[in-house]
């Protein structure tokens, strides 16, 4: 078996733009034309190795969830593949196609949302095993104890509604309900984003457990980077559709090498900051719809340079373990290269 338990090899995502009530009206006047395409995804390559733990981390609407959703196989590519096991998830059939839906699972942002208000918890946990046929019928409510147990809620409460749990409560019944068909490998979108500062600690250390005890990989995405920073193995930055750096963790927070990630670390509170050259990141995320040319990145980039407004930087390797889309990193070092702004 590889060693890459999921993988995106170039995968683009394109989604017809929904224009919003003032587009529409001006496509109707005659002063806008047709919509428009959503860059979601650009050439994205990721390969996530069996046992360790992701973080993915950029703005909002850089392409996080889309990526989450197309490496589970949710949505397809408009380019590229997605490999499960080394095999193209595309060319899955039948029984194959539906081993690799259950060993992928996603925890969305809101368990509310996602949990249905009118079943008990035993009903919501118990139903894909059930359906599936994983465990015989008179063996689910047992199994449901089970699983409440080990995300650290009682078992006792298993006929209890939604709405008589707290949020990271519902967030740990989302999590028992994705564990209940085995899966290997959880892709957690914003997964604690709604809870609070003292309970997103909780449910992290539980992911942690959970990790450690049925030898998961993990796809942590979130807008956050300092959140990511404890869990992760590895951190992948995303600009606007693009993979812009990939790197152990502690490197990333250590030595960044894209000016974006550097930026990202700057808006992190900390104390010992200071001599720091990295400014803030400034001015707005462009649109997707209508990405810059070049380095999508170079508009709100202190370091730009011609080369940049013009050629996508590639990803290439410029540490132990670390992959930078920036053309910096084609002569000096970030670290040690002045800024060109205006050049
Ligand atoms: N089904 C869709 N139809 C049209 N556009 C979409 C669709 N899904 C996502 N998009 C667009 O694709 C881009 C990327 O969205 P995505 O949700 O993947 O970003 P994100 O980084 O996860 O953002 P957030 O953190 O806000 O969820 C956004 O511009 C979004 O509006």
């Amino acid at each position: 078996m590889t060693d890459i338990l999921a993988a995106a090899e170039g995968v683009s995502k394109r989604f017809r733009h929904k224009p919003d009530f003032a587009e529409r009206l001006a496509i109707r006047l005659g002063a806008a034309t047709e919509p428009a395409t959503v860059h979601a995804l650009d050439g994205v390559d990721l390969h996530i190795h069996r046992g360790e733990v992701v973080g993915l981390v950029g703005e909002s609407g850089c392409g996080k969830s889309t990526l989450g959703r197309v490496i589970a196989g949710m949505l397809p590519p408009s380019e590229g593949r997605i490999t499960r096991d080394g095999q193209d998830i595309r060319a899955l059939r039948g029984a194959d196609a539906r081993k690799m839906r259950l060993a992928t699972q996603i925890i969305f942002q809101d368990p509310m949302s996602s949990l249905n208000p009118r079943k008990r918890v035993s009903e919501i946990i118990g139903e894909a095993p059930r359906v599936h046929g994983l465990i015989p019928r008179r063996e689910v409510r047992a199994e449901v104890g089970k699983l409440l147990a080990t995300v650290g809620l009682d078992p006792t409460m298993a006929d209890r509604y939604p709405h008589q749990f707290s949020g990271g409560q519902r967030q740990r019944i989302g999590i028992a309900r994705a564990l209940a068909v085995n899966p290997d490998f959880l892709i957690c979108d914003e997964s604690i984003a709604a809870l609070d500062v003292s309970i997103q600690a909780q449910v992290i250390n539980l992911f942690m457990d959970l990790r450690r005890q049925f030898n998961l990989t993990l796809l942590f995405i979130s807008h956050d980077l300092s959140v990511v920073r404890h869990i992760s193995d590895r951190v992948v930055i995303m600009y606007l559709g693009r993979v812009v750096e990939i790197s152990p963790a502690d490197t990333v927070f250590d030595a960044p090498r894209h000016p974006y990630t550097a930026a990202l670390l700057e808006e992190i509170p900390r104390l010992d900051r200071r001599g720091r050259r990295f400014t803030a990141i400034k001015g707005e995320i462009p649109s997707p719809v209508n990405p810059p040319p070049g380095c999508h990145f170079h508009p709100r980039c202190p370091h730009a340079f011609d080369r940049c407004r013009l050629e996508r930087p590639a990803l290439k390797q410029v540490g132990a373990g670390q992959d930078v889309a920036c053309h910096l990193n084609d002569g000096n070092g970030l670290i040690d290269t002045p800024s060109r702004q205006g050049e």
